[in-house]
């Protein structure tokens, strides 16, 4: 019964207020992947700049809910101490409001999906499919350098929560990048290198969008 009185809830959240559907609106949407301190927020910021991306950080909008003072904000705020990767649910109706609310047409979806029930409920939800996968990889040591050093004062760059982090990402994550991989959408950067390097590589994969 449940499922049956749910489903035209999950129909009007994915529909603007002119009741179009996210899916209907040919929107290029590209995952941004990579363990945590790879550089996912940085590049963001610099392919945003030059190619007209709005940036959905999955995680800011998980913080940015438990600041809200929200009912999930508690759960949330628990899950990230711990590493852990909080409900499906939760994150793609977050993900859904912000791209109705963002009123662009191309989307960098930062640090999401990050596991295969993530990926398979976005896609049932949104029947959205990236255009591709931007995939940064990066030594633990680096990355594990990289957060210590944040200074963002984040609750979970600390070094235990960094290892399970870690952990969480090998084992739950990289399974997303290799489904996406057997299907020729990953592009693969060498984010150990300065910000500068790592950029003139992404920019080689988004120059089909420099022009409008
Ligand atoms: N290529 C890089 N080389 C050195 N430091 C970097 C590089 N890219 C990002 N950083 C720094 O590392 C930290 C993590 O970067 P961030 O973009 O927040 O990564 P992510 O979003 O993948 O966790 C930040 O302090 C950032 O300034
Ligand atoms: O889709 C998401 C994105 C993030 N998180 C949680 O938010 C934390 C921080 O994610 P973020 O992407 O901000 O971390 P980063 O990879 O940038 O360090 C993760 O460890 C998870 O606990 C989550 O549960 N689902
Ligand atoms: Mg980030």
């Amino acid at each position: 019964m449940g499922s049956v009185i749910d489903a035209p809830k999950v129909a009007d959240a994915n529909k603007d207020a002119d009741g179009n559907l996210l899916s209907d609106k040919k929107l290029t949407v590209v995952f941004v992947l990579g363990g945590p301190g790879s550089g996912k927020g940085t590049q963001c910021a610099n392919i945003v700049e030059h190619y007209g991306f709005t940036h959905l950080s999955a995680g800011d909008l998980l913080r940015a809910e438990i600041k809200s003072g929200s009912e999930n904000g508690t759960m949330i705020e628990n899950m990230i101490k711990e590493g852990k990767i909080v409900p499906s649910e939760v994150t793609i109706k977050l993900l859904q409001k912000a791209m109705l609310d963002g009123g662009n047409d191309r989307f960098l979806i930062d640090g999401f999906p990050r596991n295969e029930e993530n990926r398979a409920a976005f896609e049932n939800v949104t029947k959205i499919e990236p255009e591709f996968v931007l995939f940064f990889e990066c030594s633990e040591e680096e990355m594990e350098r990289r957060l210590l050093n944040r200074n963002q004062g984040r609750a979970d760059d600390n070094i235990e929560t960094i290892r399970k982090r870690f952990k969480v990402f090998v084992e739950s994550s990289i399974p997303v990048v290799e489904h996406y991989d057997a299907r020729g959408k990953v592009r693969k950067i060498d984010a150990g290198r300065p910000v500068e390097e790592v950029f003139e590589a992404v920019k080689g994969i988004f120059s089909p969008f420099s022009s409008n």
